[in-house]
């Protein structure tokens, strides 16, 4: 009975009886932190252990791979043996397997390929232009997001109802030969992997029926951002026979933006037989004042299915909440309060930076780099390794260097300008008979028109591109060249089009580049540029960008800082969370107050972020932000005012040397009108006023540090850009 002691020991009487109750439907609804990914674990292992259920017999669905991988070691970890044969895995992961095996009964060959987005997308745009239809009426990503629409609902070209519009059959007719050109092809999308399992299943009893009689139980962690699909891809699997045990918990439902359906839990209750619904009431996680926090904060959301946490634990300490000048004093705050933790005794990967957005992690980053902290970018690329930033420094190296092989290669094509990988493999054998660069075989296969027709017209549009970004750039400032790269290669407009969150966020790290590129003229960010303008500046960012993204990588053991958005946060824990960024419009996101629901939505990101802290929260804002490529003044995020004073505690800072002075800061929520000198002959000033210099004319004060007559300020100038001026020099005139 040892075992069945080590399975139930760790457990208080409501998860005890969820972990042993005897076999039928259950849903487990509860709050962050309150154990259920623990529950389900132990019931697997219960399962197995005391119900006698082969390892062969359970199918336990989690959200990442990484989270299968975990529940895989703590099973074994826990019964003592080692479960290679068990089904734990993602939906796709599962639904992958199945194809796999049954690849005849799915009508797919044998070595069909899974296609990413990207792939998904080039043949939509290829499938418009065979087919002549107009991209403006009908552009690609909305084509893209309309198939993939469909798939998660289950439908078919032939089942949607198009109700005589015209513009829906043109929809449908696309989405139809797209499946067709798969179908040819053997490429399965991500959408397909889930809908043609299901088809599979359906189609064929006699498979359904192994199915349905191998699998003696199914598990499925995170319920509450299943769906449509993925709900009813469950119910067939278990026939409504075999038992299912579902978590989940609706506060913490965020991915209603990619068809995750809130409503599967109450459907969940109904349409199961006999489901035994538990609840959780005892958080295990969080110290109470993180907890009580994340309570009020969430009871600003209606329509809640109703649940209780407390804890056993003590208060602990009040969430800090400090204010930066600008992201980069968010970022210095950050990054020099880690160093204290670290000193204290706590271990890197013991810490973790939520952001709302990516494009948060470029200054997160280069101040961990420039301090020498290691860190990872958890579930996503660290910023110089994104895909639409490598495209875009792709372009800057190749107006530096046309003999830039690889850099060409990337963006030959992007975005589409017709160029197939047929004409890149003439380009590229041509090169290697005669022995010259990409560029050059480019330019003599046009000279002696070897290429010719639409391939030759394509890459002469190229040729030309190129030629034009280079001389239209000429004599302009670093952040300037980048802005115009990347507004007029068509890299912004090619991401803007891509419907939902992902293409927003490439728009707003392209947008980051820019800032970065200011920051680095300015010296604040990496290292200063030894000469300053165009392309001599231009090549030492480049210079850096390539060391940022490959030098201080951190291997995936190391003990190293944890960042990662919010999203992909959903069901971990740390001692000692940072949430930054938290303002109006960065969080909650400016998307969301457009939609209805979706504010909710934001605010049920911020209650998973809250709940991600175990011991210490450090919530932070940037008083100015650049973003877009400008300074933007900030607001602290309403999400701050929902929670309670008692709860929290303001950081003001401790005037250490390489910050700006306590006088200086502005307190939360105060006015600006703090006094960035006291000195009696100079001017005083403060964040935000505007002010006049005989040179550089109007210009508004965005930062300050130092005193006295070493104090400095950093004045955003019309026309002028950015600059530190030392005030006892500097013939500032407030206006
Ligand atoms: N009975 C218990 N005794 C001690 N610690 C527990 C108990 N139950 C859970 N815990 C611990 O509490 C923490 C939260 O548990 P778990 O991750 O399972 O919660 P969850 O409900 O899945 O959270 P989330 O909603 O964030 O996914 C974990 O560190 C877990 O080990
Ligand atoms: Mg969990």
């Amino acid at each position: 009975m040892d075992d069945v002691t080590a399975i139930l020991d760790q457990l208080n009487p409501a998860q005890h009886e969820a972990v042993s109750a005897p076999q039928g439907n259950m849903l487990v609804l509860a709050g962050a932190g309150s154990g259920k990914t623990r529950v389900l674990v132990h019931r697997i292992a219960w399962l197995m252990q005391v119900e006698g259920l082969s390892p062969y017999a359970v199918l336990a669905v989690t959200f990442t791979n990484k989270a299968a991988r975990e529940m895989r070691t703590r099973l074994e970890a826990l019964l003592g043996l080692s479960l290679r044969n068990v089904w734990v895995g993602t939906f796709h992961s599962i639904a992958h397997r199945l194809l796999r095996t049954h690849w005849q009964d799915a009508r797919l060959p044998q070595h069909f390929q899974i296609i990413d987005s990207d792939d998904q997308l080039r043949l939509v745009k290829r499938l418009l232009k065979e087919n002549h239809v107009d991209d403006e009426r009908y552009p690609p990503r909305q084509v893209q997001s309309f198939i993939s629409g469909c798939k998660e609902e289950g439908l078919r070209p032939h089942q949607v109802d198009v109700h005589g519009d015209a513009y829906l059959a043109q929809m449908v007719d696309l989405y139809e030969r797209y499946q067709l050109t798969c179908e040819r092809g053997g490429l399965v999308d991500f959408g397909e992997l889930l809908l043609r399992s299901l088809e599979l299943l359906r189609d064929n009893p006699a498979l359904l029926a192994h199915y349905q009689e191998r699998f003696g139980h199914v598990l499925v962690d995170e319920f509450q951002d299943t769906n449509t699909l993925q709900y009813a891809w469950l119910k067939l699997l278990s026939g409504m026979k075999t038992p299912m045990t579902v978590v989940g918990d609706d506060d913490q439902s965020i991915y209603g933006w990619r068809g995750a359906r809130v409503e599967n839990i109450r459907r969940f209750e109904q349409e199961f037989r006999d489901t035994r619904t538990v609840r959780l009431e005892q958080n295990y996680r969080s110290t109470s004042a993180i907890l009580e926090a994340a309570n009020a904060l969430i009871s600003h959301n209606a329509d809640r299915m109703g649940k209780e946490l407390w804890t056993a634990g003590s208060r602990g300490e009040p969430i800090s909440l400090y204010a930066g000048f600008n992201d980069l004093d968010e970022a210095r705050f950050i990054v020099d309060t880690i160093k204290e933790k670290v000193d204290e005794g706590y271990n890197r990967r013991e810490i973790a930076i939520l952001y709302r957005s990516n494009a948060q992690s470029r200054v997160l980053e280069e101040t961990l780099i420039r301090q020498g902290m290691p860190y990872r970018i958890y579930g996503g690329h660290r910023f110089y390794e994104r895909l639409e930033i490598r495209n875009a420094l792709a372009y800057l190296r190749l107006l530096l260097n046309r003999d830039d092989d690889a850099s060409l290669e990337r963006i030959i094509n992007v975005p589409a300008r017709g160029i197939g990988t047929r004409t890149v493999e003439i380009l590229r054998e041509r090169a290697r008979q005669a022995d010259v660069t990409l560029w050059q075989a480019l330019h003599d296969g046009l000279a002696d028109a070897s290429l010719k027709g639409r391939a030759g017209n394509a890459i002469q549009a190229f040729a030309d591109l190129i030629e034009r970004l280079d001389n239209e750039t000429a004599g302009m400032s670093l952040h300037e060249i980048i802005a115009h790269v990347i507004e007029h290669s068509c890299l912004v407009e090619h991401h803007r089009s891509e419907k939902g969150e992902k293409g927003q966020a490439r728009v707003e790290n392209l947008e980051e580049l820019i800032n970065a590129a200011r920051a680095f003229t300015q010296g604040e960010a990496l290292k200063p540029p030894e000469t300053g303008e165009g392309g001599v500046a231009l090549e030492a960012f480049l210079s850096e960008a390539a060391l940022n993204s490959g030098e201080h990588e951190a291997d995936e053991f190391e003990d190293c800082v944890q960042l990662m958005t919010l999203h992909s946060a959903k069901g971990l824990e740390f001692p000692v969370v940072f949430i930054a960024g938290v303002e109006e419009g960065l969080f909650p996101h400016k998307m969301s107050l457009e939609e209805p629901g979706r504010l909710e939505e934001e605010r049920r990101l911020c209650y998973v972020g809250l709940t991600r802290a175990m011991r210490k929260l450090y919530l932070t804002y940037a008083e100015i932000r650049r973003m877009h490529g400008k300074e933007t003044f900030q607001r602290a995020s309403r999400f701050l005012r929902e929670i309670p004073d008692e709860y929290m505690e303001e950081v003001r800072l401790r005037g250490q040397i390489s910050r700006p002075v306590t006088a200086m800061r502005p307190a939360v929520g105060l006015s600006r009108q703090t006094s960035v000198n006291g000195g009696g002959e100079l001017p005083t000033l403060s964040l935000g006023q505007r002010v006049h210099h005989p040179v550089f004319g109007e210009g508004v004060i965005l930062n300050a540090e130092g005193e006295g007559e070493r104090a400095r300020v950093q004045v955003s100038f019309e026309g002028e850009g950015d600059k530190w001026l030392v005030l006892g020099f500097a013939k500032l005139t407030p206006l």
